[in-house]
């Protein structure tokens, strides 16, 4: 399986549990890597045959901004299920960083990944 990866997207939005963090914009960044076959658009060197990283960060900071949450766990499994449902992917891996919420961190946040990377098409074997 291929990636297309995004790195580092900063998206300043509101979020958090507490007051007040529901009347401020804190600074989130995002890792997205989507399991794609990166083949199909480079054989004919088509856009339209891959996963459009410009196109998702852009959806990912308008979707940020348009889902005011208290946990970055909720913004990451929404995010996640949209974007499979959306784009159709397989299997992603999604970071979500709040590099000021504890400052003694330098980033703290959640990591998940949603979908399989095994190719249906041979049965689950050998992947
Ligand atoms: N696992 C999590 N822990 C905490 C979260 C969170 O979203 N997930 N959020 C907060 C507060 O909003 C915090 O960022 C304020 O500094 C605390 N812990």
């Amino acid at each position: 399986m291929d990636i297309v990866f995004i790195e580092g997207l900063q998206v300043q939005t509101t979020i958090g549990y507490y007051e007040w963090e529901k009347k401020i914009k804190q600074l989130l960044v995002f890792d997205l890597q989507m399991g794609t076959d990166t083949s199909k658009a480079a054989i004919g060197d088509e856009l339209a045959k891959t996963l459009d990283y410009a196109e998702i960060s852009t959806l990912i900071d308008e979707f940020a901004n348009a889902n005011a949450v208290d946990l970055i766990e909720t913004l990451a499994e929404r995010l996640a299920s949209h974007l499979i449902n959306e784009y159709g992917i397989k299997w992603l891996r999604l970071k979500v960083s709040k590099p000021t919420a504890v400052k003694e961190a330098s980033a703290v946040g959640v990591i998940i990944e949603r979908g399989s990377k095994t190719n249906s098409s041979n049965n689950g074997c050998c992947a």
